[in-house]
Protein backbone atom coordinates (compact mmCIF):
# COMPACT_ATOMS: atom_id res chain seq x y z
CA UNK A 1 0.00 0.00 0.00
CA UNK A 2 1.02 3.19 -0.81
CA UNK A 3 1.70 5.93 2.05
CA UNK A 4 0.41 9.11 1.63
CA UNK A 5 2.72 11.88 0.87
CA UNK A 6 2.49 13.50 4.62
CA UNK A 7 3.00 10.13 6.13
CA UNK A 8 5.76 9.22 3.79
CA UNK A 9 9.30 9.21 5.40
CA UNK A 10 10.99 10.76 2.20
CA UNK A 11 10.99 14.33 -0.15
CA UNK A 12 9.93 13.08 -3.60
CA UNK A 13 11.69 15.69 -5.86
CA UNK A 14 10.92 15.15 -10.12
CA UNK A 15 13.98 15.61 -12.01
CA UNK A 16 13.61 19.17 -12.82
CA UNK A 17 13.12 19.81 -8.63
CA UNK A 18 16.00 18.10 -7.83
CA UNK A 19 18.36 19.73 -10.83
CA UNK A 20 17.74 23.16 -9.78
CA UNK A 21 19.18 21.79 -6.13
CA UNK A 22 22.77 22.62 -8.13
CA UNK A 23 22.21 25.89 -8.93
CA UNK A 24 23.09 28.04 -5.50
CA UNK A 25 26.46 27.08 -5.77
CA UNK A 26 29.12 27.48 -8.54
CA UNK A 27 30.35 24.40 -10.23
CA UNK A 28 33.24 22.88 -9.01
CA UNK A 29 33.86 21.18 -12.78
CA UNK A 30 35.24 22.52 -16.10
CA UNK A 31 33.37 21.23 -19.17
CA UNK A 32 36.59 19.68 -19.83
CA UNK A 33 36.51 18.20 -16.23
CA UNK A 34 33.35 17.08 -17.09
CA UNK A 35 34.28 15.89 -20.16
CA UNK A 36 36.77 13.20 -17.94
CA UNK A 37 34.02 12.01 -16.20
CA UNK A 38 32.70 10.32 -19.41
CA UNK A 39 35.82 8.18 -19.48
CA UNK A 40 33.73 6.58 -16.25
CA UNK A 41 31.78 5.33 -18.27
CA UNK A 42 30.88 6.09 -21.73
CA UNK A 43 27.21 6.23 -21.96
CA UNK A 44 26.74 8.57 -19.12
CA UNK A 45 25.68 12.10 -20.47
CA UNK A 46 27.50 15.07 -19.08
CA UNK A 47 23.63 16.39 -18.71
CA UNK A 48 23.04 13.77 -16.51
CA UNK A 49 26.35 14.02 -14.56
CA UNK A 50 25.53 17.86 -14.06
CA UNK A 51 22.17 17.42 -13.30
CA UNK A 52 21.70 14.64 -11.21
CA UNK A 53 24.89 13.72 -9.68
CA UNK A 54 26.40 17.37 -9.21
CA UNK A 55 23.42 18.12 -6.88
CA UNK A 56 24.12 15.07 -5.54
CA UNK A 57 27.98 15.35 -3.96
CA UNK A 58 26.84 19.03 -3.19
CA UNK A 59 24.40 17.45 -0.39
CA UNK A 60 26.97 14.56 0.58
CA UNK A 61 29.88 16.68 0.54
CA UNK A 62 27.50 19.62 2.83
CA UNK A 63 26.80 16.90 5.38
CA UNK A 64 30.60 15.13 5.27
CA UNK A 65 31.25 19.18 6.19
CA UNK A 66 28.95 19.10 9.44
CA UNK A 67 30.15 15.44 10.22
CA UNK A 68 33.59 16.54 10.57
CA UNK A 69 32.76 19.66 12.01
CA UNK A 70 30.79 17.79 14.61
CA UNK A 71 34.36 15.65 15.06
CA UNK A 72 36.37 18.62 15.69
CA UNK A 73 33.91 19.58 18.48
CA UNK A 74 33.99 16.08 20.01
CA UNK A 75 37.82 16.42 19.91
CA UNK A 76 37.62 19.79 21.46
CA UNK A 77 36.04 18.15 24.33
CA UNK A 78 38.03 14.69 24.39
CA UNK A 79 41.23 16.38 23.95
CA UNK A 80 43.96 14.77 21.06
CA UNK A 81 41.82 11.65 22.22
CA UNK A 82 39.06 11.97 19.41
CA UNK A 83 40.94 11.08 16.04
CA UNK A 84 39.90 11.68 12.35
CA UNK A 85 36.56 9.81 11.20
CA UNK A 86 35.85 9.58 7.98
CA UNK A 87 32.06 10.15 6.33
CA UNK A 88 31.20 6.81 5.05
CA UNK A 89 28.36 6.99 2.16
CA UNK A 90 27.02 3.60 1.25
CA UNK A 91 25.53 2.84 -2.48
CA UNK A 92 23.41 -0.13 -2.92
CA UNK A 93 21.18 -1.61 -5.41
CA UNK A 94 20.58 -4.67 -7.82
CA UNK A 95 23.16 -6.22 -9.54
CA UNK A 96 23.48 -4.03 -12.82
CA UNK A 97 21.48 -1.16 -11.72
CA UNK A 98 24.51 1.63 -11.96
CA UNK A 99 26.35 0.90 -8.70
CA UNK A 100 30.29 1.22 -9.29
CA UNK A 101 28.87 3.47 -12.17
CA UNK A 102 27.49 6.04 -9.53
CA UNK A 103 30.02 5.89 -7.33
CA UNK A 104 32.85 6.55 -9.38
CA UNK A 105 30.84 9.67 -9.89
CA UNK A 106 30.56 10.71 -7.14
CA UNK A 107 34.10 10.00 -6.20
CA UNK A 108 35.42 12.05 -8.90
CA UNK A 109 32.94 14.70 -8.49
CA UNK A 110 33.55 15.01 -4.47
CA UNK A 111 37.62 14.99 -4.86
CA UNK A 112 36.90 18.48 -7.14
CA UNK A 113 35.06 20.12 -3.73
CA UNK A 114 37.07 22.48 -1.83
CA UNK A 115 39.67 21.77 -0.12
CA UNK A 116 39.64 18.78 -2.59
CA UNK A 117 38.69 15.75 0.13
CA UNK A 118 40.69 12.48 0.27
CA UNK A 119 37.88 10.33 -0.96
CA UNK A 120 38.17 6.82 -1.64
CA UNK A 121 36.51 4.11 -3.10
CA UNK A 122 35.83 0.52 -1.90
CA UNK A 123 33.52 -2.43 -3.26
CA UNK A 124 31.91 -5.01 -0.77
CA UNK A 125 32.80 -7.45 -3.54
CA UNK A 126 36.13 -7.95 -2.25
CA UNK A 127 34.55 -9.45 1.45
CA UNK A 128 32.96 -12.02 -0.62
CA UNK A 129 34.33 -15.55 0.44
CA UNK A 130 36.95 -16.59 -1.80
CA UNK A 131 35.55 -19.46 -4.20
CA UNK A 132 37.33 -22.11 -2.79
CA UNK A 133 35.21 -21.25 0.71
CA UNK A 134 32.28 -21.18 -1.97
CA UNK A 135 32.67 -24.12 -3.45
CA UNK A 136 33.28 -26.31 -0.14
CA UNK A 137 29.33 -24.50 1.19
CA UNK A 138 27.83 -25.16 -2.12
CA UNK A 139 27.56 -21.30 -2.77
CA UNK A 140 29.07 -20.92 -5.65
CA UNK A 141 25.71 -20.04 -7.83
CA UNK A 142 24.76 -18.14 -4.28
CA UNK A 143 27.58 -15.10 -5.14
CA UNK A 144 25.83 -12.40 -3.76
CA UNK A 145 23.43 -13.48 -1.26
CA UNK A 146 24.14 -12.87 2.30
CA UNK A 147 25.65 -15.78 2.79
CA UNK A 148 28.17 -15.65 0.06
CA UNK A 149 29.99 -12.79 2.49
CA UNK A 150 32.25 -12.18 5.05
CA UNK A 151 29.84 -10.08 7.06
CA UNK A 152 32.53 -9.88 9.71
CA UNK A 153 35.24 -9.11 7.61
CA UNK A 154 33.62 -6.21 6.02
CA UNK A 155 32.09 -4.88 9.53
CA UNK A 156 35.36 -5.19 11.14
CA UNK A 157 36.64 -2.56 8.39
CA UNK A 158 34.01 -0.33 8.91
CA UNK A 159 34.66 -0.44 12.48
CA UNK A 160 38.49 0.20 12.00
CA UNK A 161 37.87 3.12 9.83
CA UNK A 162 35.46 4.78 11.81
CA UNK A 163 37.47 4.37 14.82
CA UNK A 164 40.01 6.68 12.93
CA UNK A 165 42.60 3.82 12.02
CA UNK A 166 45.19 5.99 10.06
CA UNK A 167 45.27 2.43 7.03
CA UNK A 168 43.14 -0.16 6.77
CA UNK A 169 42.83 -2.87 4.15
CA UNK A 170 40.43 -3.95 2.21
CA UNK A 171 40.88 -7.65 -0.17
CA UNK A 172 40.47 -7.50 -3.60
CA UNK A 173 37.89 -9.20 -5.82
CA UNK A 174 38.59 -10.10 -9.85
CA UNK A 175 35.62 -9.71 -12.25
CA UNK A 176 37.97 -11.29 -14.81
CA UNK A 177 38.99 -14.51 -12.50
CA UNK A 178 35.44 -14.36 -10.72
CA UNK A 179 36.94 -14.94 -7.53
CA UNK A 180 39.59 -12.98 -4.55
CA UNK A 181 42.65 -12.25 -5.89
CA UNK A 182 45.13 -14.02 -3.19
CA UNK A 183 47.19 -11.58 -1.62
CA UNK A 184 46.49 -8.52 -2.97
CA UNK A 185 44.59 -6.22 -1.02
CA UNK A 186 43.94 -2.17 -1.33
CA UNK A 187 44.97 0.46 1.43
CA UNK A 188 42.75 3.28 2.42
CA UNK A 189 45.15 5.32 4.20
CA UNK A 190 43.41 8.74 5.94
CA UNK A 191 40.45 9.45 4.24
CA UNK A 192 38.02 11.91 4.36
CA UNK A 193 35.27 9.82 2.35
CA UNK A 194 34.63 6.63 1.79
CA UNK A 195 32.29 5.31 -0.80
CA UNK A 196 31.47 1.69 -0.06
CA UNK A 197 29.11 0.34 -2.73
CA UNK A 198 27.35 -3.06 -2.61
CA UNK A 199 24.56 -4.76 -2.83
CA UNK A 200 24.52 -5.85 0.64
CA UNK A 201 25.18 -2.10 2.47
CA UNK A 202 21.20 -1.86 3.92
CA UNK A 203 20.94 -5.75 4.66
CA UNK A 204 20.80 -6.33 8.41
CA UNK A 205 21.95 -9.70 9.39
CA UNK A 206 23.89 -9.40 12.33
CA UNK A 207 27.50 -10.95 12.58
CA UNK A 208 27.42 -13.77 15.23
CA UNK A 209 29.11 -14.43 17.97
CA UNK A 210 31.86 -11.30 17.66
CA UNK A 211 28.94 -8.71 18.52
CA UNK A 212 25.87 -9.77 17.65
CA UNK A 213 23.96 -6.75 17.72
CA UNK A 214 25.93 -4.53 14.69
CA UNK A 215 25.02 -4.06 11.98
CA UNK A 216 27.00 -2.23 8.57
CA UNK A 217 24.54 0.76 8.60
CA UNK A 218 25.53 1.09 11.78
CA UNK A 219 28.97 2.34 10.43
CA UNK A 220 27.21 4.06 7.39
CA UNK A 221 26.69 8.05 7.40
CA UNK A 222 24.32 8.26 4.14
CA UNK A 223 22.96 5.61 2.22
CA UNK A 224 21.86 5.48 -1.52
CA UNK A 225 19.61 3.27 -2.82
CA UNK A 226 19.70 3.09 -6.65
CA UNK A 227 17.07 1.71 -8.32
CA UNK A 228 15.20 0.91 -11.39
CA UNK A 229 12.26 -0.98 -13.09
CA UNK A 230 12.91 -5.07 -12.70
CA UNK A 231 12.82 -5.50 -16.17
CA UNK A 232 15.43 -2.29 -17.41
CA UNK A 233 17.72 -3.85 -14.76
CA UNK A 234 17.45 -7.40 -16.44
CA UNK A 235 18.26 -5.83 -19.89
CA UNK A 236 20.80 -3.91 -18.98
CA UNK A 237 22.58 -7.34 -17.21
CA UNK A 238 21.97 -9.31 -20.79
CA UNK A 239 23.18 -5.74 -22.69
CA UNK A 240 26.41 -5.50 -20.20
CA UNK A 241 27.18 -9.57 -20.48
CA UNK A 242 27.18 -9.25 -24.39
CA UNK A 243 29.68 -6.26 -24.31
CA UNK A 244 31.85 -8.63 -21.92
CA UNK A 245 31.85 -11.45 -24.43
CA UNK A 246 33.00 -9.70 -27.25
CA UNK A 247 35.73 -8.29 -24.69
CA UNK A 248 36.63 -9.22 -21.37
CA UNK A 249 35.59 -12.68 -22.02
CA UNK A 250 38.18 -13.21 -24.60
CA UNK A 251 41.34 -12.81 -22.06
CA UNK A 252 42.64 -16.41 -21.45
CA UNK A 253 42.46 -15.22 -17.97
CA UNK A 254 39.16 -15.00 -17.79
CA UNK A 255 36.90 -17.45 -15.85
CA UNK A 256 34.13 -17.12 -18.38
CA UNK A 257 36.16 -17.40 -21.54
CA UNK A 258 33.77 -20.50 -22.31
CA UNK A 259 31.04 -17.52 -22.81
CA UNK A 260 33.49 -15.87 -25.39
CA UNK A 261 32.33 -18.67 -27.96
CA UNK A 262 28.93 -17.96 -27.61
CA UNK A 263 26.75 -16.81 -30.70
CA UNK A 264 24.86 -13.76 -30.11
CA UNK A 265 21.61 -15.77 -29.24
CA UNK A 266 23.14 -18.11 -27.09
CA UNK A 267 24.90 -15.58 -24.74
CA UNK A 268 21.10 -14.18 -24.58
CA UNK A 269 19.96 -17.12 -23.47
CA UNK A 270 22.83 -17.99 -20.91
CA UNK A 271 22.87 -14.16 -19.32
CA UNK A 272 18.88 -14.50 -19.29
CA UNK A 273 19.36 -18.12 -17.27
CA UNK A 274 21.95 -16.60 -14.87
CA UNK A 275 19.88 -13.50 -14.07
CA UNK A 276 16.60 -16.03 -13.43
CA UNK A 277 18.29 -17.93 -11.27
CA UNK A 278 20.56 -15.81 -9.43
CA UNK A 279 20.80 -12.05 -9.30
CA UNK A 280 17.47 -11.75 -9.77
CA UNK A 281 16.33 -13.90 -7.06
CA UNK A 282 18.59 -11.89 -4.92
CA UNK A 283 17.51 -8.51 -6.00
CA UNK A 284 13.50 -9.73 -4.63
CA UNK A 285 14.62 -11.88 -1.70
CA UNK A 286 17.21 -9.76 0.03
CA UNK A 287 18.18 -6.35 -1.95
CA UNK A 288 14.66 -5.17 -2.64
CA UNK A 289 13.42 -5.34 0.65
CA UNK A 290 15.95 -3.02 2.01
CA UNK A 291 15.26 -0.23 -0.28
CA UNK A 292 12.93 1.73 2.40
CA UNK A 293 16.08 2.01 4.91
CA UNK A 294 17.83 4.16 2.76
CA UNK A 295 18.41 8.06 3.07
CA UNK A 296 18.02 8.36 -0.56
CA UNK A 297 16.50 6.55 -3.61
CA UNK A 298 17.71 7.63 -7.22
CA UNK A 299 14.81 5.89 -9.60
CA UNK A 300 16.35 5.51 -13.18
CA UNK A 301 14.02 4.90 -16.07
CA UNK A 302 14.69 2.64 -18.85
CA UNK A 303 18.03 4.62 -20.53
CA UNK A 304 19.84 5.00 -16.57
CA UNK A 305 18.40 8.54 -16.90
CA UNK A 306 17.13 9.72 -12.94
CA UNK A 307 13.59 10.43 -13.18
CA UNK A 308 12.77 10.83 -9.32
CA UNK A 309 14.79 11.43 -5.93
CA UNK A 310 13.48 10.72 -2.86
CA UNK A 311 15.04 12.13 -0.03
CA UNK A 312 14.66 11.04 3.51
CA UNK A 313 13.11 14.56 5.54
CA UNK A 314 15.00 12.57 8.87
N1 LIG B 1 24.48 6.52 -15.33
C1 LIG B 1 24.64 5.63 -16.34
N2 LIG B 1 24.41 6.01 -17.60
C2 LIG B 1 24.52 5.11 -18.60
N3 LIG B 1 24.87 3.81 -18.45
C3 LIG B 1 25.11 3.37 -17.21
C4 LIG B 1 25.00 4.27 -16.07
N4 LIG B 1 25.29 3.55 -14.96
C5 LIG B 1 25.56 2.28 -15.36
N5 LIG B 1 25.45 2.16 -16.69
C6 LIG B 1 25.64 0.88 -17.45
O1 LIG B 1 24.87 -0.14 -16.78
C7 LIG B 1 25.61 -1.36 -16.62
C8 LIG B 1 25.78 -1.71 -15.15
O2 LIG B 1 26.54 -0.67 -14.51
P1 LIG B 1 27.55 -0.94 -13.30
O3 LIG B 1 28.61 -1.93 -13.69
O4 LIG B 1 27.96 0.40 -12.79
O5 LIG B 1 26.53 -1.68 -12.30
P2 LIG B 1 26.68 -2.31 -10.86
O6 LIG B 1 25.42 -2.01 -10.16
O7 LIG B 1 27.95 -1.88 -10.23
O8 LIG B 1 26.72 -3.84 -11.21
P3 LIG B 1 27.44 -5.08 -10.47
O9 LIG B 1 26.89 -5.13 -9.08
O10 LIG B 1 27.01 -6.21 -11.32
O11 LIG B 1 28.92 -4.81 -10.51
C9 LIG B 1 26.94 -1.12 -17.32
O12 LIG B 1 26.80 -1.66 -18.62
C10 LIG B 1 27.08 0.39 -17.35
O13 LIG B 1 27.84 0.82 -18.49
C1 LIG C 1 29.99 -10.19 -7.61
C2 LIG C 1 28.51 -9.87 -7.64
C3 LIG C 1 27.78 -10.72 -6.61
C4 LIG C 1 28.25 -8.42 -7.22
O1 LIG C 1 29.01 -7.50 -7.89
C5 LIG C 1 27.91 -10.12 -9.04
O2 LIG C 1 28.58 -9.39 -10.00
C6 LIG C 1 27.92 -11.61 -9.40
O3 LIG C 1 28.91 -12.15 -9.76
N1 LIG C 1 26.74 -12.28 -9.31
C7 LIG C 1 26.65 -13.71 -9.50
C8 LIG C 1 25.99 -14.09 -10.77
C9 LIG C 1 26.65 -13.49 -12.00
O4 LIG C 1 27.68 -14.00 -12.47
O5 LIG C 1 26.14 -12.46 -12.45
Amino acid sequence: MKSPEGLSPYLTLNREQWKKLRASVSMPLTETELEDLRGINENLSLEEASEVYLPLSRLLNLLATSNRKMSEATRLFLGDLNPKIPFIVGISGSVAVGKSTTARVLQALLRRWPGNPRVELVTTDGFLYPNRVLEERGLMKRKGFPESYDLEGLIRFLADLKSGKEEVSVPLYSHLTYDILPEKKKWVRRPDIVVVEGLNILQNPCVGPVAPSVFVSDFIDFSIYVDADEEDIARWYVERFQVLRRTAFRDPNSYFRRYADLTEEEAVVTARRIWEEINRVNLLQNILPTRGRARLILTKGPDHVVRQVRLRKM
